[in-house]
């Protein structure tokens, strides 16, 4: 699965550099020689820096990022002819990669880079600036990506906010970056602590989702190992969720415990339990 979920702070609007969220999400603009992009102050520890490269021709801010210390460079699909060649200066440039498409971008061409990016962004409003709403019509995109990437980040940007997290959560998203609402809130630390156990809710509720589908696929597994020089057998009937230990004792799947097993234990059983747990 894709590596937790995390709230991202975008100051587009402000100065703060960091209110408990996971990471910084600076966006950055350019005319034709000059950049601009907000500087917060870099109170949290090790902060972490994902440059959301709203500019034509990425590949000239690159090494200026490095250097400025970004973590992750995220650039437009859009803006490059040659995004293979971008991803490939961003890692030697020691920066994380992400990919970022347009409302009007249809997610198909993202795919082709998917297996060779950190994260793929869905933008859920136009670039540009803070405060516009949230884009529904976007979370099938979130939805493709998540079925054919599994492990993939996903992240959105535009709108969101504890009204809106749950549908980009629901689709697959687990990167989530919020401005406006959790700038203009009194209590920031409780909207970003609010936003990460909405996602992570959906987050878990997707293993099980998945976990359900592989159990209605199987009618019941059937496991034999030694122990202490006995022949013992686990009939496990998924539906049920229930495991029938030598007959006599029927336990949780969720609860059983392996580690007294003898390697004889079949891997991908122990799979299926470790899914579960
Ligand atoms: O990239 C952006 C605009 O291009 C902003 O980061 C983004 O829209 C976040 O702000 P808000 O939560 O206020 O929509």
């Amino acid at each position: 699965m894709a590596s937790g979920c995390k709230i991202g702070l975008s100051i587009l609007n402000s100065d703060l550099a960091s209110l408990g969220a996971d990471y910084l999400y600076l966006d950055a603009f350019c005319s034709q020689h000059h950049l601009w992009s907000p500087c917060g102050r870099k109170e949290a520890q090790d902060p972490f820096f994902d440059m959301h490269m709203m500019v034509s021709r990425p590949e000239q801010w690159v090494k200026p990022m490095a250097i400025a210390g970004a973590n992750q460079y995220t650039f437009h699909l859009e803006a490059t002819e040659n995004p293979g060649a971008l991803i490939k200066d961003i890692r030697e440039n020691g920066m994380k990669v992400g990919l970022a498409i347009k409302p009007g971008t249809t997610v198909e061409y993202l795919a082709p880079w998917a297996h060779q990016i950190d994260m793929a962004l869905v933008m859920t409003v136009e670039a540009g600036f803070g405060g516009q709403k949230f884009t529904e019509d976007m979370m099938p995109k979130v939805h493709w990506l998540r079925t054919r990437f599994p492990s993939l980040d996903i992240e959105v940007d535009g709108g969101v906010g504890p009204d809106t997290i749950h549908k980009c959560a629901e689709a697959g998203a687990n990167v989530i970056v919020s401005g406006s609402v959790i700038m203009r809130s009194e209590d920031p630390r409780s909207v970003i602590n609010l936003l990460r156990n909405i996602c992570l809710e959906a987050a878990q509720k997707r293993s099980l989702d998945q976990w359900n589908h592989k159990e209605s696929s199987v009618s019941a597994y059937e496991i034999s190992f030694l122990l202490e020089n006995k022949n013992i057998t686990y009939q496990i009937v998924p539906q049920l969720r229930q495991c029938c230990f030598s007959e006599q004792l029927f336990i949780p799947v969720t609860k059983i415990h392996f580690a007294e097993c003898s390697k004889r234990l079949e891997i991908g059983v122990y799979y299926i339990f470790s899914d579960a747990i």
